[in-house]
């Protein structure tokens, strides 16, 4: 395995970002990946499938994640990924390499691999990710034959994604809501001046809707059943008081449907977004009041996968009486941001000292 220094501050120079051939964004939900000249080709759930008896690798992506709580006793489903960090560097290793033999194909995977062994990888690390945490992103990477792996913060990289004008002396605010956490952050001048992360995402939401269904309508709703739901709550306003759900009854064990409040169901899901209202709100309590002001008109630009909640953007223009954006694609702003700077597409942050007149 190549070596590299102990990780750093993840604020590497435009220049070494440039030299970069592929930009990873390792998610607890989803992987994704940017090759330099051939745009997002990855976009997989980070899940693998293992046989247990003979630790062979069964399935990856999105065909492993359609056998969870379908497997028999000698397949287990595994996420290598916790909240954006790297819990199991082999299986992480694994994963990729095989979603991204699915992808380009094992010649050009190939190819690409000996090439990363002269040129850089570009990882997204969450904000104010520990030491450890870096050093398992880092280690994935040269694992896989990268000489050089340059992490980036998250949050920079989902600000250029969403074609915030970081670089400017002025603030940008973004929410980036994944799946286990959501990080808060105004930036201006290229830096983030204050930020906060949360421990609630889209699947602290999903099990507040699970825990609801089971508390008031004694109704186990099976692991693939949340989305549809949020599909259903997300139709045109004036959507009906109720909509039927279709699950197993705690008591019997027998499927049943059962008419379900919309309203109950928005509450649910709405209470483990206070931390992240809360963190929004101190976010804005520890900066500048020039840069608060700033936001008045321009609004906190939403994204993660989780920015396709619905009814999320609206609750949190309500709890803070400023405008809120969901951004295009919100899921991928982070790698597409990673890709940006990978491309050489973000202009220096020009803060070099005057020449003295
Ligand atoms: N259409 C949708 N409606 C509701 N929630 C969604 C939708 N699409 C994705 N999500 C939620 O978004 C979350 C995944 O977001 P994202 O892809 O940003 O996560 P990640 O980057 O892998 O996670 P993390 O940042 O926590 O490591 C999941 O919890 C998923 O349920």
């Amino acid at each position: 395995m190549s070596h590299q220094e102990p990780p750093g501050p993840l604020a590497p120079t435009l220049e070494a970002l440039r030299r970069c051939t592929v930009a990873v964004d390792l998610g607890a939900a989803r992987t994704r990946v940017y090759v330099r000249g051939g745009g997002l080709v990855v976009d997989e759930p980070s899940v693998a499938a293992v046989d247990v008896r003979t630790g062979a690798l069964i399935a990856v992506g999105a065909s492993a994640e359609h056998m969870a709580g379908r497997t028999p006793d000698h397949i287990r489903v595994v996420r290598p990924v916790a909240a954006g960090v790297v819990v199991d560097v082999g299986m992480a290793q694994r994963m990729l390499r095989h979603i991204l033999g699915n992808k380009l194909g094992r010649r050009r995977l190939r190819l690409m691999l000996r090439g990363m062994r002269t040129l850089r990888a570009a990882v997204c690390m969450p904000h104010g990710s520990e030491p450890t945490a870096r050093r398992a992103a880092t280690e994935t990477l040269l694992g896989l034959g990268a000489k050089q792996v340059e992490l980036v913060d998250t949050l920079l990289a989902a600000a250029v994604g969403c074609g915030l004008p970081v670089e400017q002396p002025e603030a940008t605010m973004i929410v980036v809501c994944g799946a286990g956490t959501t990080h808060v952050a105004i930036l201006s001048l290229g830096a983030i001046v204050a930020a906060e992360t949360v421990a609630v995402g889209g699947d602290a939401i999903d099990r507040a809707v699970v825990a609801h269904l089971r508390n008031e309508h004694e109704l186990i709703l099976p692991s693939h059943g949340v989305r549809p739901l949020h599909r259903r709550l997300s139709g045109p306003a004036g959507a009906p008081d109720t909509i039927e759900v279709q699950g197993r009854d705690v008591v019997s064990g027998l499927a049943r449907t059962v008419a379900v409040g919309t309203d109950g169901l928005r509450q649910a899901m709405h209470a483990p977004l206070t931390a992240v209202r809360d963190a929004i709100t101190g976010v804005l309590r520890h900066s500048p009041p020039d840069l608060v002001a700033d936001l008045a008109d321009r609004g906190i630009m939403l994204a993660g996968g989780s920015a396709h909640m619905p009814g999320l953007d609206h609750m949190l223009r309500h709890a803070m009486g400023i405008p809120v954006h969901t951004a295009p694609h919100p899921d991928t702003v982070a790698v597409r941001g990673l890709g940006a700077l990978i491309e050489g597409q973000v202009r220096a942050i020009p803060l070099d000292p005057l020449a003295e007149v």
